[in-house]
C-alpha cells in the first residue's frame, strides 16, 4: 500500500455546503466511527497483505464504481465464461437471493398500497441542495431536480390525489394472503447474514439492495468490520452464505416441514411459501389499480436492482432451478472487497504469452468492492501492482440520486470517482477500462422522453439520443482520464449492458485479451 500517497478520495468526506450543527454532530459521530473500525482493521490489512505476496505471474484486476454500477455483475460475466465449474456449483444456491429479491418488491408494493389507503402523503423526496462541487471549467449539471427519482425509488408526485378508491377488497385480502412472505423476508435475511440490510437514505429508498458481507476466505477478507462481529455473522464465503439462505426454513409458518431441507417438490419452506403465494404475487402485480398507484408514486420496479416479477410463473415453483441470466440479475450488495481467482486455459493465454513462458498470465485475481461512499476508504490498499482497472459508470442514471446520499447526483459521483481513481499515482501504470454501463435503461429513459440537457445543461442540443448521449459521456471521461493520468496508460471504453449476457461475452473476452497483451508488455519490459 502506498502508505505516502494521500487519500484520493479525500474529497467524498468534505462537508457537504450549507450543513446545520446537527448534520455536522451527526457525520462527525459517523465519520469516528468508521475511522474507529479502519483503524481497526488497518493492521489486518497489512497483514493480508505480507499473506498475499504478489506472484508476478498473477494478474490482478480491480472492478472499481459506484453501489449498483455493475461492477458484481461484470464479475459474474467473467466467471460465468471463464470459470464454470465454480460458477455452475453456485449456481443453484443464488435461488434465495433471487426469493429474497422478488419477496422485497412484493413487500414493497404492499407497502405502497397501504400507504395509498391510509391517504399517506408521498414522500416529498430530499430538500433541494446543490450538489457537492465538481471541480472548476466542469459545469456539467444543473440543481438536482426534486422529481428526478432514482429508479425503484418513491419521490415527489405532482398529484395529491388519493386513488383509495381505486382499491379495494380484493387488495386488502392480497395484502392479508401475502402477509407471510414478511416472516419468510426475515427469515431469509437471517439466514443470509447479519449484513443482509437494506440501504435507506432519505427519499432514496433503495428498494432491491440487499446487503450481505461476503468473506470469500480470511485471506480475501479487507476486514472492514471489527473481528467479534465477523464472529458473530459466521459466514466465511459467500458459499456458505448462499448455501444457508436457500435452505432457509420458516418453522413456525408450517406445521408440515421437516429440519432435513426437503419439502414437498424436493424444495425447503421459503420455496414453498413463494410456490403457494404465486398466484395472489401475480394478482397483485398485474393489477391495473396497483400499476397506477406505483405510477403515481413514481415506483418503477421494472428498472430496479433485482426486479423479477415479470417471472413469477417460472421462478415462484418449488422446483425453480435459477438460469444464468437469472443469477446475472440477482442483486446482492457487496461490502468490504471480495476476491475471486481464475485460472485460464493455458491455450486462452499461449497466443500472447510465446516471450515469457506458458503459464504467465493464466491466474488472475480479480476484486470486486462494494461501491457505497462509506465504503470507498477499503479500495486504496488494493491498488497496489494492479494490472487493469475495470471501471463501471452507468449512464442511465444522469437524472438519479446516490442511494446512500440522496443529496449527490449519480452521474456527477462516477464523474468525481473516475477523476480519484485516473490521478492515483498507484494506479499510474494499470489499463484503464471503463464500461459505459446501463445502455439499455438508458435507451429506454431517453424514449419515455427524458431530456438529458435538463440535467446536464453542458449538454446543450446535442440529440437527445443513446449514441449521442453515450459519444458525448465517453469524450468527457476521456478527457478526465487525459487531465489525470500521471503517464500515458493504455485506455478502453465500452458501452455495455452487462446483464446482457450474450452481448458481454464479446466484451469480456475483448478485455480478457487486452488486459493479459498490456500486462505481458509490461513484463517484457520489467
Ligand atoms: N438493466 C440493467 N441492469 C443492470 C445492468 N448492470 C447491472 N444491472 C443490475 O443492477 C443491479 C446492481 O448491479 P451490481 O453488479 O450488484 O452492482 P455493484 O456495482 O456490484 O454494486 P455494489 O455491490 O453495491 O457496489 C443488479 O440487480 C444488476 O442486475 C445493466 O447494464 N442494465
Ligand atoms: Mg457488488
Amino acid at each position: 500500500m502506498g502508505a505516502t500517497e494521500p487519500d484520493p478520495f479525500a474529497i467524498f468526506h468534505t462537508p457537504p455546503p450549507g450543513e446545520t450543527p446537527g448534520e455536522r454532530a451527526m457525520r462527525e459521530a459517523k465519520e469516528a466511527e468508521e475511522k474507529r473500525v479502519s483503524d481497526m482493521i488497518d493492521d489486518q490489512l497489512k497483514a493480508e497483505k505480507l499473506a498475499r505476496k504478489k506472484d508476478k505471474y498473477v494478474v490482478q484486476v480491480l472492478l472499481l464504481g459506484q453501489s449498483e454500477s455493475g461492477k458484481s455483475t461484470t464479475l459474474k460475466n467473467f466467471r460465468m465464461r471463464y470459470a464454470k465449474a465454480a460458477w455452475q456449483a453456485e449456481r443453484t444456491s443464488w435461488r434465495s437471493v433471487i426469493q429474497l429479491n422478488i419477496i422485497r418488491s412484493i413487500i414493497t408494493i404492499v407497502e405502497v398500497l397501504q400507504a395509498e389507503m391510509d391517504g399517506d402523503p408521498i414522500e416529498p423526496g430530499t430538500p433541494t441542495m446543490p450538489f457537492s462541487p465538481l471541480p472548476p471549467n466542469t459545469p456539467l449539471f444543473a440543481p438536482p431536480r426534486p422529481e428526478s427519482p432514482a429508479l425503484g425509488t418513491r419521490t415527489h408526485s405532482s398529484s395529491k390525489q388519493p386513488l383509495s378508491s381505486l382499491l379495494t377488497d380484493k387488495h386488502q385480502l392480497l395484502k392479508l394472503r401475502l402477509g407471510p412472505l414478511r416472516r419468510v423476508e426475515t427469515d431469509l435475511k437471517r439466514r443470509l447474514g447479519e449484513g443482509a440490510v437494506e440501504e435507506v437514505d432519505g427519499a432514496a429508498s433503495n428498494l432491491g439492495a440487499l446487503s450481505l458481507r461476503l468473506e470469500l476466505d480470511s485471506s480475501s477478507d479487507s476486514g472492514l468490520v471489527p473481528k467479534k462481529r465477523k464472529a458473530e455473522w459466521g459466514v466465511h464465503r459467500l458459499q456458505d452464505a448462499l448455501e444457508k439462505g436457500s435452505s432457509a426454513r420458516v418453522g413456525s409458518l408450517h406445521g408440515h416441514g421437516t429440519d432435513d431441507g426437503s419439502g414437498e417438490g424436493g424444495g425447503d419452506d421459503v420455496t414453498d411459501i413463494l410456490a403457494s403465494c404465486r398466484e395472489d404475487m401475480q394478482a397483485l402485480w398485474s393489477d391495473e389499480a396497483v400499476r397506477v398507484v406505483l405510477k403515481k408514486r413514481k415506483l418503477r420496479l421494472e428498472d430496479s436492482a433485482g426486479f423479477f416479477l415479470d417471472d413469477l410463473d417460472r421462478i415462484a415453483q418449488r422446483n425453480y432451478e435459477p438460469s444464468d441470466d437469472d443469477v446475472v440479475r440477482a442483486r446482492l450488495r457487496t461490502l468490504g472487497v471480495q476476491e475471486y481467482r481464475i485460472t485460464f486455459e493455458p491455450q486462452s493465454t499461449a497466443i500472447f504469452a510465446g516471450g515469457i513462458g506458458g503459464d504467465a498470465g493464466k491466474e488472475w485475481l480479480l476484486y470486486d468492492v462494494g461501491g457505497s461512499r462509506t465504503m470507498r476508504h477499503a479500495w486504496l490498499p488494493y491498488f497496489d501492482n494492479v494490472q487493469a482497472i475495470i471501471f463501471l459508470a452507468p449512464v442511465s442514471c444522469f437524472d438519479e440520486r446516490l442511494t446512500e446520499d440522496s443529496k449527490i447526483n449519480r452521474l456527477e459521483d462516477s464523474f468525481l470517482l473516475w477523476r480519484s481513481v485516473c490521478g492515483s499515482k498507484l494506479l499510474s501504470r494499470a489499463s484503464m477500462i471503463l464500461f459505459l454501463n446501463k445502455c439499455d435503461l438508458l435507451k429506454k429513459k431517453l424514449r419515455s422522453g427524458v431530456q438529458v440537457k435538463k440535467y446536464l445543461p453542458s449538454y446543450g442540443d446535442r440529440p437527445n439520443d443513446a449514441s449521442a448521449v453515450l459519444k458525448y459521456l465517453r469524450e468527457k471521461f476521456k478527457e478526465i482520464l487525459r487531465q489525470q493520468s500521471p503517464e500515458i496508460r493504455q485506455n478502453y471504453f465500452y458501452a455495455t449492458t452487462v446483464i446482457d449476457t450474450k452481448a458481454t461475452a464479446a466484451t469480456i473476452k475483448a478485455v480478457k485479451d487486452s488486459i493479459l497483451r498490456d500486462y505481458l508488455k509490461n513484463a517484457e519490459i520489467v
